[in-house]
């Protein structure tokens, strides 16, 4: 079983886009949860533009499924641009505060429109890997952002990650016509393959959608979680939110 984890940054940027508290994201959480979600993960940036560690202190005292905070493990504290919404206290710094199930770490740019490559250990292996003993010592699941890359998977398996989660843009673009989807999925499946030999588990999100969901999760070996946010919001303004989680369920072979 393939687990559902709904990420709930896009609700948060329409929340604030008023100084309210509408959409309220625990109170979204809990309706994604009620329509069978496995899971919810946020990737709180440093400015604070959709998810806040506010946010993230909210959905850690109510959440009962596992809760995935992703983010760029360097980034540093930040000052806040908007009056009413406390400091950005750095991503450890959260992290260590909160405990969640799971942490991905994620190699952004600070001011990243979103996320666009996966992690490079030839350059920063020896960086991540204290950091995910830390989160490990607290009894934080780890994984890591990689590219479907069989070089970077093995050099992954080296720093001590639980877990990696594939980058799956490439492979969305390239069900969408952008890309030769035959090669891509390959790089995919086998990208499992060596997660699979090196003992780690397999993660997978980014540009997921409906569409093309169902063919990845049927056919990448050994999928553990996927999340998704973006298509899913989109699709939750037509179908509903309930309907649209139940939807993603079924596209992940489950009734
Ligand atoms: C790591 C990843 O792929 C997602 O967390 C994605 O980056 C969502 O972030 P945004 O909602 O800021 O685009
Ligand atoms: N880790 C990927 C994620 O949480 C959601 O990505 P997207 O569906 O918003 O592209």
């Amino acid at each position: 079983m393939i687990a559902l984890s709904v990420n709930l940054n896009k609700i948060a940027l329409i929340r604030n886009s008023r100084d309210t508290t509408n959409p309220d994201i625990p109170l979204h959480a809990q309706m994604c949860i009620d329509a069978g979600a496995d899971g919810i993960t946020v990737h709180p940036r440093p400015d604070q533009r959709h998810i806040r560690a506010s946010d993230c202190f909210d959905l850690a005292a109510m959440l009962q499924v596992e809760f995935n905070i992703e983010g760029n493990p360097m980034a540093g504290p930040r000052k806040s641009e908007r009056d009413g919404v406390d400091d950005y206290p750095g991503f450890m710094e959260l992290v260590r505060a909160i405990r969640p199930a799971q942490c991905t770490l994620v190699p952004d740019g600070d001011d990243q429109l979103t996320s666009d490559h996966g992690f490079d250990l030839k350059r920063d292996g020896d960086k991540v890997a204290p950091l995910l003993a830390e989160l490990k010592s607290l009894g934080i699941r780890t994984s890591l952002f990689m590219d479907p890359d069989e070089e970077q998977i093995r050099l992954a398996a080296q720093t001590g990650t639980d877990r990696i989660e594939l980058y799956t843009e490439s492979y969305a673009r390239a069900f969408a016509g952008q890309g030769d989807l035959d090669t891509i999925h390959k790089q995919f499946v086998r990208a499992a393959e060596v997660a699979a030999e090196e003992g780690l588990g397999l993660n997978a999100g980014h540009d997921l959608n409906l569409d093309n969901l169902p063919h990845f999760a049927a056919t990448v070996p050994g999928l553990l979680e996927v999340s998704i946010g973006h298509a899913l919001t989109v699709d939750a303004l037509r179908m509903g939110l309930a309907n649209t989680v139940a939807a993603y369920q079924r596209a992940l072979g489950k009734n």
